[in-house]
């Protein structure tokens, strides 16, 4: 709803109430239609302010609401009465002014900001368009090339840089409502006409073809088959060619074709599930909002290779003390000199202090004796680990948290060295950890709530988008990955090249195939889990080695790869061929296909013809069956747990939504049909057999994602 006000005589204030973010939902849209009515049939009052309640002006449109059939006030005509208004409007905004909320913004005559505002259109990433005439008022306030920039990126801006660009007129430091109403006051009675935006042109631009253009090669670089950043560009375009209706009509049309897309609602499902990935519950009943995380201020980082680095500098850029440890003097050296390069590139950047005090480089574990927590993140080797955890616990505080860094080994395993099993979890970061936003949180089977709220709360304040998972091999991105790069893999022993595989894996929408990403982490990264788990072993023929181990189907391209010494970009050739070793452009390497020809001649393999078709359904359904299993074993809290994890840490399209999502969106019939017949070709892949749960849901008539927990819950139930 909306609250009208009427102060100092002459103005009406309009307040949006609907909490957190005072989303513009019917009850608002109402609101403000009805508050707009009053000011404007009301004599005495001369201007009206908008602002939102507790110092936040409006989220945008009510993204819930667009799942359903939309009813009361549409927002277009709303912000068209309010531009059109004779009384003078003033936009006060404090906190966020985003989406249809800016739009709103655009439509009053003055706009003021506090300082800690944040302003934007980030439509985009709903797989929309700013519809309430966004698209068409912002590029005749700040010109062509801005507008498009802010729209098809959908960025948050400051309100120092909204002042820049002309969006608001003022930004001060205070309160927002307080400066619009006294700038109101200085500037009643002046004409309206200047102010009104759709009474504008866009500022010219020479060549308005070439700059669409470009744009429109710059989206379609950076989030290829994605349909919305597409449409943003055309609907800029619009405004700068077109008068404000006939744009406003484009605009219109092009949000029809967004809103229905199954882009959009992928899209849309990522949002929410972002938010639901962030409220973890445990199997215990412990969750998010029943336990306390206790504060962290020092942290220990055990290790300082990449992985340690990474930690390190995302810890720091958190305000967070860290005390980095290595072996020796050599590696503490490199480990020093690598993270204080990337921090003080950080700090340039940002034009802050570098926030070097906060770290402290030692050889000696003793330093740790007052960290609150101890990330460990030395070579993936579980004795190794065991003999760090054993010496942690001679100088750890009795309630310091420890923490492993591991990629999949057992928590509970590295936690029984320990003398506090309660208070060990993993903190699976992925490389590089000060970018990649992904963090899996592990719980083991002696993990107590805080510890696992504590880490959480830790990744949070490290800008990580956090998810707790349980204890399994590989917990859930890289157990569900094997399955993902066996088919792969199988694929090219049946007639597929590498370059066919990843071509249909980007046309998908991944953002590097998977042969591409296994050349950029390195092969012997891999080679070294299989070896360790047994897979490879001296008694294995070197010239033929078998094709099947334990029972099972397996490819041993990788190994003969890597025996190569095709290790990937690392040494300038994997499945791909490059320049240099370390250089990152990968080209065709004919030695792979002639090796790849070779290989099938040997075993007697016929190759055929492999479609894009095949290669997205047994590498993508694969992934999803996994899936399905470990939400089946309780390792996850829910489907949206898992599409998070594949959106932010494996490169998942996300107008794909995520792997649970995709499965849902095809069709869970058509997936258990696909995968059945996978399996009946390939007897010994275990894994494409059908999950019990795959066939408990589409035996339950394939109930929406959002229900799922609910039939797992049964599942588990009967088991
Ligand atoms: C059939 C054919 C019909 C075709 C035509 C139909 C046309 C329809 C006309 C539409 C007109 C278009 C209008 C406009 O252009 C479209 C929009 O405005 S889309 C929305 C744009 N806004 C956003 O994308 C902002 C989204 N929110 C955020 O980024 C953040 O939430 C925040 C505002 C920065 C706050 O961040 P935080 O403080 O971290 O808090 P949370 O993110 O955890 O959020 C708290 C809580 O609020 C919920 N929420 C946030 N924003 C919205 C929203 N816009 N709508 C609904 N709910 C929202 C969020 O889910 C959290 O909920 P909780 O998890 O606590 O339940």
């Amino acid at each position: 709803m909306a609250l009208y006000t009427r102060v100092k005589e002459s103005i009406a204030v309009i307040t949006l109430k609907n909490p957190p973010v005072n989303a513009l939902s019917t009850a608002v849209r109402r609101g403000i239609v009805e508050s707009l009515s009053q000011a404007l049939q009301d004599e005495q009052v001369k201007a009206v302010v908008f602002c939102g309640e507790n110092n936040t002006f409006c989220g945008g449109a009510d993204i819930k609401e667009f799942s359903g059939s939309m009813s009361g006030p549409p927002l277009v005509p709303m912000i068209h009465s309010i531009e059109a208004s004779e009384k003078l409007i003033v936009a006060a905004i404090e906190g966020v002014a985003l989406g249809g909320g800016l739009e709103l913004a655009l439509g009053c005559h003055y706009r003021v900001a506090d300082t800690n505002a944040r302003l934007g259109l980030p439509e985009v990433t709903l797989g929309l368009l700013p519809a309430a005439g966004g698209t068409q008022r912002l590029p005749r306030l700040i010109g062509i090339t801005a507008a498009l920039e802010l729209i098809t990126t959908g960025r948050h801006i400051s309100a120092k840089e909204a002042l820049k660009l002309g969006i608001v007129d003022q930004v001060i430091e205070g309160n927002a409502v307080l400066a619009a109403m006294a700038l109101a006051l200085s500037v009643i009675g002046q004409p309206l006409n200047a102010r009104r935006l759709s009474l504008q042109a866009p500022a010219w631009v020479p060549d308005v073809d070439y700059v669409c253009e470009a744009a429109l090669a710059r989206v379609k670089q950076r989030s290829r088959g994605a349909m919305a950043p597409v449409a943003c560009v055309q609907a800029v375009r619009a405004a700068a060619m077109l008068p404000y209706s006939k744009g406003m009509e484009k605009e219109r049309q092009l949000m029809d074709m967004l809103f229905r897309s199954s882009q959009a609602r992928a899209m849309q499902y990522a949002f929410f599930a972002q938010r639901s990935a962030g409220k973890w519950s445990l199997p215990n009943g412990a969750q998010w909002n029943n336990t306390k995380a206790r504060n962290v201020e020092r942290v220990g980082v055990i290790g300082l290779g990449t992985m340690g680095q990474g930690i390190a500098v995302s810890l720091v850029k958190a305000g967070i003390s860290v005390v980095a440890i290595e072996v020796d003097t050599k590696q503490l050296e490199l480990g020093k000199k690598a993270v204080t390069a990337m921090l003080q590139r950080y700090a340039q950047r940002q034009g802050v202090s570098s926030p070097l005090h906060l770290l402290k480089f030692t050889l000696s574990f003793h330093q740790l004796r007052d960290v609150d927590l101890v990330i460990e993140a030395v070579f993936e080797d579980m004795n190794l680990k065991k003999r760090v955890f054993s010496e942690l616990c001679k100088v750890l505080k009795e309630n310091t948290i420890i923490c492993t860094n591991t990629s999949g080994l057992n928590v509970d395993e590295l936690a029984a060295v320990t003398d506090r099993q309660h208070l060990v979890v993993g903190m699976h970061f992925f490389a590089p950890a000060h970018v990649m936003r992904l963090l899996e949180v592990v719980y083991g089977s002696g993990s107590s709530p805080e510890a696992v709220a504590i880490a959480m709360a830790l990744g949070k304040r490290m800008q990580k988008v956090c998810v707790a998972v349980g204890n399994c091999s590989g917990f859930v991105g890289n157990r569900m990955l094997k399955h993902y790069m066996d088919q792969s893999v199988y694929l090219l022993e049946e007639g597929a090249t590498p370059e066919q595989v990843d071509q249909a894996l980007e046309e998908f929408g991944f953002a590097m195939g998977i042969f591409k990403v296994a050349d950029l982490s390195g092969l012997d990264v891999g080679w070294r889990v299989r070896k360790a788990s047994g897979l490879i072993s001296p008694d294995i023929d070197p010239v033929k080695p078998s094709r099947w181990r334990f029972g099972r189907r397996y490819c041993p391209l990788p190994d003969m790869l890597c025996q190569q010494g095709r290790l990937g970009q690392k040494t300038g050739h994997g499945w791909y061929l490059y320049n240099s070793p370390g250089s990152k452009e990968a080209k065709c390497d004919p030695e792979i296909l002639k090796f790849l020809e070779d290989y099938r001649l040997k075993y007697g393999i016929i190759p055929r013809r492999i479609s894009s078709q095949e290669v997205i359904e047994r590498c993508v359904f694969s992934l999803a069956n996994e899936g399905l299993r470990i939400l089946e074993e309780g390792i996850t809290a829910g489907p949206e747990d898992i599409d998070i994890i594949y959106l932010f840490g494996y490169g998942w399209p996300r107008y794909r939504g995520g792997p649970m999502f995709y499965a849902a969106q095809v069709g869970l019939s058509v997936v258990l049909e696909k995968l059945e017949h996978y399996h009946h070709l390939q007897p010994d892949v275990p894994s494409l057999e059908p999950s019990q749960l795959l066939r408990k849901l589409v035996a339950e008539g394939s109930p929406p994602i959002q229900q799922w927990k609910s039939h797992i819950k049964n599942l588990h139930s009967q088991l």
